[in-house]
C-alpha cells in the first residue's frame, strides 16, 4: 500500500531565501507524526505545501502514491478530499454559523442534497463531542476549545484519511488541551486516520505522537520514535527535549 505522505527533495524559498531544501519525509498509514522545530524553521510552510496551499519551489510530494500537483482538476480535487486540515486558531469563517462552516466543504462538492448535508453536519458535531444546538451559534460565541472542535469537525467533513493539524492545542488550558488530544486519539483509532501535526507543546507531543520528525537547518534532521529522537545530538533537540522541564513533561506523558 502506498504511504499517505512521501516527500522527496522538497525545497521552498521566498524570494531568494530558502526556508527548506532537500526535505525527505515518509509518513506511513496510521502514523501520528509530530513535526517539531524552532520558531520560524518552516513547519507551517511544510504543512501548507502538504495541504496543496503552497507550491514547492523544487522536489515532489506524493499523497497516497500520487504526485500532489499532477493530473486533471478532478483528479487533484479527488486527492484533496482525502486530506483534512486544521489550521492554527481554527480559522473558521466568522460570518458563517457553525453549521455552515462544517457544511462548507460538503456544499463545495456540489454532489449532496441539502438533507444529506444536514445529517452529515450533525454526525460530525457528534464525532467532536459537541451538542447539536452548537450548530446554530456563530464562531464569536464559542470558547477556544469549541472553536478547535468545530474546525476539526469541518476538517473531517469529507471523511479524510490524512489529517494535518497546525498547533492543535495552542491556546488551550491544560485540561482542554488534554481533552482535545484524547478526542484526536479516539478519532485516529475509530477512523484509522494518519495524522501529521505541528506542535511546540511537549505534553501534546508525548500524549499524541507515535513518531517525531525534527525540522532544523532547512531539512528533516531526524525522524523516529520519541526515545530515539530525544538522544540525537543537536542544539535544538538539546533545548527542546532535554531541558529539565521537558524531561518532566515527557515523563508525565510517558510517550506512546
Ligand atoms: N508567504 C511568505 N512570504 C515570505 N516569507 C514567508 C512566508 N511564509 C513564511 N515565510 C518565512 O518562512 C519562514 C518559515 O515560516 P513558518 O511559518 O513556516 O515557520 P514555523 O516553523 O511554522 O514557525 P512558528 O513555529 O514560529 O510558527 C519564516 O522565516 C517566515 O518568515
Amino acid at each position: 500500500m502506498n504511504a499517505p505522505v512521501e516527500i522527496r527533495g522538497l525545497g521552498r524559498r521566498f524570494g531568494r531565501q530558502w526556508v527548506m531544501r532537500g526535505v525527505d519525509l515518509t509518513v506511513g498509514r496510521g502514523e501520528l507524526l509530530a513535526l517539531v522545530g524552532g520558531s520560524g524553521c518552516g513547519k507551517t510552510t511544510l504543512l501548507r505545501q502538504l495541504a496543496g496551499l503552497l507550491e514547492p519551489s523544487e522536489g515532489t510530494i506524493k499523497l497516497f502514491g500520487e504526485p500532489l500537483t499532477e493530473g486533471s482538476r478532478s483528479e487533484r480535487q479527488g486527492r484533496q478530499r482525502r486530506l483534512g486540515v486544521l489550521f492554527q486558531h481554527g480559522a473558521l469563517f466568522s460570518a458563517l454559523s457553525v453549521f455552515d462552516n462544517i457544511a462548507f466543504p460538503l456544499r463545495e462538492l456540489r454532489l449532496l442534497p441539502e438533507a444529506e448535508i444536514r445529517d452529515l453536519v450533525f454526525a460530525k458535531l457528534g464525532m467532536v463531542e459537541l451538542e447539536p444546538d452548537v450548530a446554530w451559534r456563530m464562531p464569536a460565541e464559542l470558547s477556544g476549545g469549541m472553536i478547535k472542535r468545530v474546525a476539526l469537525a469541518r476538517a473531517l467533513s469529507l471523511d479524510p484519511e490524512l489529517l494535518l493539524l497546525d498547533e492543535p492545542t495552542a491556546g488551550l488550558d491544560p485540561d482542554r488541551s488534554a481533552g482535545f488530544v484524547s478526542l484526536i486519539l479516539g478519532l485516529h483509532r475509530a477512523l484509522g486516520l494518519t495524522v501529521v501535526f505541528v506542535t511546540h507543546d511537549l505534553d501534546t507531543l508525548a500524549a499524541l505522537a507515535s513518531s517525531v520528525a525534527v525540522l532544523a537547518d532547512g531539512r528533516i534532521l531526524a525522524k523516529g520514535q520519541l526515545d530515539e529522537i530525544v538522544n540525537v545530538d543537536h542544539p535544538f533537540i538539546e533545548r527542546f527535549f532535554r531541558s529539565e522541564r521537558s524531561l518532566h513533561a515527557l515523563k508525565r506523558g510517558g510517550g506512546r
